[in-house]
């Protein structure tokens, strides 16, 4: 989406966010910070956002997301995305974004801090001198060295708490049936394989995972009974992973001689509930879910989500996306321009190809060729993701669903879009470029096995309606398209373009010239295309990916051609009356305009 000023994109943050991104946004986007709403405020403000902004507070149901119509991005500053309903999300085509990396420090020096408060008994000591008591005997503490600590979930958070733990000379064994064993023996971590054998060897047990249908409820009375008499637990992940009304009996019974927690079920909690109980009990220290509160953390995770936003409404990749696949960082600078290549090949075909006088949707599978450098991004959902966009969006209403890299197979589906991946990491023949994307679409007979249902009406907008094929490449942030049906190009695919195909003869510039001046629309460049080599090379050579003939039949030389391409850069739409005169005159045989 163009970030013009008239029409900037509206952002709703209803909840505290740091201001480092917060002002990021305000360089394009409007941003509205609302605290305070209730979930029938927000119910009846969001048809008007762009863009959500939430920590943990505000619950991003199903009924909010159906009625935000314009909205296109969740963005989470933190990493639990359990407020957000992400299933609901991705059906509508919103994309979910987190911080994922953003407060793993902070999350981690809380569950030090709240490990060594309890310790120490430093919450009794603070409060019962500042009620003017002197009470040194009464909170006498124990030491962590030597001690073992038990983490659950030894993942971003659980990792780095154990190093810590390291670092205060404690033994630190983690459960965690997805740990890489390499990455917990470097952190001097030992794995076990049964939470019983976990529970047994904990002086302090301490939760890392998030809460999902595995971990609901997992540390209740059976494990809790199954620790050491007098250890202690904490909780800096979810609340509901320990049962709190488990937890609360072992600590009245002297079970556990202290519990830290930071997370509830319910947040805030409700007066008189078990939680609250809890809350009350003179050996838990709690804190009201405090873990990624720091200034550091807040920056990190609020600089992250908004810099993702600003790309997602830039119609760009999000690096951390919950309901779509992961772009690895490093993947991210090589596969953005080439997702801005395939979203310009597939716009350029429906527009040229479909949606010009004449022309058809027949076509509707498609073979996608990387070639070169190219052939080897592995992740290429962000390039089909780029290509159904392209070749939807010219045909679809503004207002239509959202195309993005989390729907793009579904709508694929649900359009009977067919598209073929083909790598191959040889230079195309013919070709100087070090990556070249070709987009094919295949003819209806050879489809028909895919596309049931599906026949050829079209009249061909250009006169070689077998050669339905777009070529381009990157250069740096430079797009150029290279090939377009049996003609050599080289243009750029931006702004407006008329695409002539003509009878090679004199005079054939001057007729458009005159034509295109006659109705206002200047010409900004000009270039002709001559007939192009033919594409026997196109395809893949990587067994992996597999091959078909496809293209080599449907794309032949034509040695006895008269016929040129000319691509005209004009400063203004072109209205389909002006293509119709241009068909109208001699030696013009097809017209049409494309905006890139
Ligand atoms: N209190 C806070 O403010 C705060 C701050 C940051 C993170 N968190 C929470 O901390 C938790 C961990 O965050 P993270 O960034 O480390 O997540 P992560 O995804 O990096 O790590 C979670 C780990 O849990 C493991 N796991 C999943 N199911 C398990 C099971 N049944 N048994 C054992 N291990 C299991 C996973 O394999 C993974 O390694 C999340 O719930 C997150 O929301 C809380
Ligand atoms: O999931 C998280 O990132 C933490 O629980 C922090 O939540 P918060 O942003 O509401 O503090």
């Amino acid at each position: 989406m163009p970030l013009l000023k008239d029409h900037r994109p509206r952002v709703l943050v209803p909840e505290k966010l740091s201001s480092d991104g917060l002002a990021l946004l305000r360089t394009s986007l409007d941003v509205d910070e609302q605290k305070g709403l209730s979930a029938d405020d927000l119910l009846q403000i969001i048809p008007n956002y762009d863009a959500l902004l939430v920590r943990s507070e505000t619950k991003v149901t199903a009924t909010i997301l159906r009625a935000a119509r314009r909205l296109k991005v969740v963005a989470r500053a933190g990493v639990g995305v359990d407020n957000v309903d992400v299933e609901e999300a991705t059906k509508l085509g919103i994309v979910v974004v987190n911080s994922p990396s953003g407060n793993i420090g902070a999350a981690a020096e809380h569950t030090i801090a709240l490990m060594m408060a309890m310790a120490r008994k430093i919450p009794e000591g603070c409060a019962s001198l500042k009620a003017g008591k002197w009470e040194r005997s009464q909170f006498v503490g124990i030491e962590v060295k030597g001690k073992t600590l038990a983490i659950i979930g030894l993942g971003k958070v659980g990792l780095t708490v154990a190093r810590l733990a390291k670092g205060l000379g404690m033994t630190v064994n983690a459960l965690d049936p997805y740990a890489s064993p390499a990455v917990a023996a470097s952190a001097s971590v030992t794995l076990v394989t049964s939470l019983s054998e976990l529970l047994a060897s904990a002086d302090f047990l301490t939760i890392h995972t998030p809460l999902i249908a595995s971990t609901r409820g997992m540390i209740a009375e059976t494990e809790l009974a199954q620790m050491k008499p007098g250890a202690r637990i904490l909780n800096v992940a979810r609340g509901g992973t320990i049962d709190e009304s488990a937890l609360l009996a072992a600590l009245e019974s002297g079970q556990l001689a202290g519990a830290a927690i930071d997370v509830f079920t319910s947040e805030p909690p409700t007066p008189e509930t078990t939680a609250a109980r809890l809350i009350a009990h003179p050996r838990a220290v709690v804190t009201p879910h405090l873990g990624a509160s720091t200034v550091e953390a807040q920056e990190n995770v609020s600089v992250d989500v908004c810099e993702q936003v600003v790309e997602i409404l830039k119609g760009s990749l999000p690096r951390s996306a919950v309901n779509a696949p992961l772009i690895l960082p490093e993947e991210y600078h090589k596969l953005q321009p080439f997702v801005r290549l395939v979203e310009k090949l597939g716009s350029f075909y429906t527009q040229h190809y479909v949606a010009s006088p004449g022309g058809s949707m027949a076509r509707n599978t498609f073979d996608l060729i990387y070639q070169g450098e190219v052939a080897s991004i592995n992740n290429t959902k962000p390039l089909f993701a780029a290509l159904i966009k392209g070749l939807l969006s010219p045909i679809s209403s503004a207002e239509g669903i959202n195309i993005n890299i989390v729907n793009a197979e579904l709508v694929a589906r649900e359009r009977g879009v067919f598209v073929s991946e083909q790598h191959s990491r040889d230079p195309a023949d013919h070709s100087s470029y070090s990556s070249l994307v070709t987009l094919v679409a295949r003819p209806p007979s050879r489809a028909s096995s895919q596309a049931p249902g599906v026949s050829d009406s079209s009249t061909g907008t250009p006169s070689t309606q077998h050669q339905r094929i777009i070529s381009g490449t990157c250069s740096g942030d430079r797009l150029l398209i290279t090939r377009l049906g049996r003609f050599e190009a080289s243009f750029e695919p931006e702004g407006t373009l008329l695409i002539c195909e003509n009878y090679d003869s004199p005079g054939k510039i001057g007729v458009v010239g005159s034509i295109l001046g006659h109705e206002g629309v200047n010409i900004n460049f000009m270039t002709v295309a001559p007939v192009s080599v033919k594409l026997s090379a196109v395809g893949s050579t990587d067994p992996k990916h597999g091959r078909d003939d496809t293209i080599d039949s449907s794309i032949q030389d034509d040695p006895g051609s008269k016929e040129a391409l000319m691509i005209l850069g004009v400063d203004r739409g072109v209205s389909l009356h002006v293509t119709a005169d241009l068909v109208k005159e001699g030696g013009i045989l097809s017209a049409s305009a494309v905006t890139l």
